[in-house]
C-alpha cells in the first residue's frame, strides 16, 4: 500500500469514469449514488428483472447490496450476477445484515455461490455470520471487532476464491493468503447510515480500473478512511459529516493522501 498507487487509481477512475451497477437497499441508493459520482465514477440503479442483464452488459463493475430484501430482487441479482460472470465484470458484494435473519443468511449464501463475487466487503458480524450461521447479530451494525473476524475472513476468502474485505475501526483486506491493515477512518463514520455501503460501491469503481482485485480494495478502502479523516474535521455532527465526505472524495488530492500517510507513520 503506497500513496501513489492509490492516486494512480484514483486519477483512473477520474478518467475513465466506470459505470457501476448497483442492485442495492432502498436506505442507501442516494448516498451511494453520489459518493460514485463524487469520486468520478458513474453510477446506476437498477434492479428490474426485466432490465438487469442488459444493465450489466454496459457495466464496468457490479454492486450487489443485500440491505432491503424482496424475492424479486433476490432474483435480479442473481440474473445480474450471472451476466457479470459471463462478461468477466467484477461484482462487490455487500452482505448488509447477514447473521441478523435466517432469511439473509440464505440469501447471502446463495448469492455467493451463484454470483461468485471477486470481492465480499462486510462489517466484522456480517463477516462471521457468512462463516458461522449461529453468530447472531443486532442488525446491519457490528457488535464484535475487525480482528475477531479475521480468521472467518481468511477461510471465507480461501472457499470462494475471492477477495474479503472487514471494515470497521481498523479494516482488514484479505484474499486468504495476504492480510493488509487499513487503519484510517473516523469514529463519526460508524453515525451516517450507509458509510458500509458507501464503501462496497466505491470498490465497485476501485475494480473496474484495476485489474488487480487485491490492490483495488486496499486502495478503496484506503480513500474511505482518509476520506473520512477529512470530513470529520470539517463535521459538526453526523448530518454536516454525510455533506463533507462527499466535497472530501470530490477533492480528494494527492497531497492529501500523502499527508495522511505521513500522519500514521
Ligand atoms: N470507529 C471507526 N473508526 C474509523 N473508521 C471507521 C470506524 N467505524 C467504521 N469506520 C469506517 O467506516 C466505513 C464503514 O464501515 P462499517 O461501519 O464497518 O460498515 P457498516 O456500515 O457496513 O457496518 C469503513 O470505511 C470503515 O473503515
Ligand atoms: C439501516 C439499514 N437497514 C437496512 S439496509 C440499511 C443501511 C445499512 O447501511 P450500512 O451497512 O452501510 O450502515
Ligand atoms: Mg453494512
Amino acid at each position: 500500500m503506497n500513496p501513489k498507487m492509490i492516486t494512480e487509481n484514483l486519477e483512473a477512475i477520474r478518467k475513465n469514469s466506470p459505470l457501476v451497477h448497483n442492485i442495492t437497499n432502498y436506505v442507501v441508493m442516494n448516498n451511494t449514488a453520489n459518493a460514485l459520482l463524487a469520486i468520478g465514477a458513474s453510477p446506476v440503479m437498477a434492479h428490474a428483472q426485466e432490465e438487469v442483464k442488459d444493465m450489466v452488459g454496459i457495466a464496468s463493475a457490479l454492486v450487489l447490496n443485500m440491505g432491503t430484501l424482496s424475492k424479486e430482487w433476490v432474483e435480479s441479482m442473481i440474473i445480474a450476477g450471472l451476466r457479470a460472470n459471463e462478461r468477466k465484470i467484477p461484482i462487490v458484494f455487500d452482505p448488509v445484515g447477514a447473521g441478523a435473519t435466517a432469511y439473509r443468511n440464505e440469501i447471502a449464501t446463495r448469492i455467493i455461490n451463484n454470483c461468485n463475487p471477486e470481492i465480499i466487503r462486510g462489517n466484522a458480524s456480517e463477516i462471521m455470520a457468512l462463516v458461522n450461521q449461529e453468530m447472531k447479530t443486532k442488525g446491519v451494525d457490528s457488535v464484535v471487532s475487525t480482528k475477531s473476524a479475521l480468521d472467518s475472513a481468511k477461510y471465507l476468502a480461501q472457499l470462494h476464491e475471492c477477495i474479503v474485505v472487514i471494515s470497521g475501526e481498523v479494516d482488514y483486506i484479505t484474499d486468504g493468503n495476504r492480510v493488509e491493515r487499513v487503519a484510517f477512518g473516523n469514529s463519526m463514520m460508524e453515525k451516517v447510515t450507509g458509510m458500509g455501503c458507501t464503501a462496497t460501491a466505491l470498490l465497485g469503481a476501485f475494480v473496474a480500473t484495476n485489474d488487480n482485485l487485491f490492490e483495488a480494495a486496499v486502495n478503496g478502502m484506503t480513500v474511505m478512511g482518509i476520506t473520512g479523516e477529512l470530513a470529520s474535521a470539517k463535521a459538526n455532527g453526523p448530518g454536516s459529516m454525510q455533506m463533507h465526505f462527499l466535497d472530501c472524495l470530490y477533492k480528494l488530492s494527492e497531497v492529501e493522501i500523502e499527508q495522511a500517510f505521513c500522519t500514521v507513520e
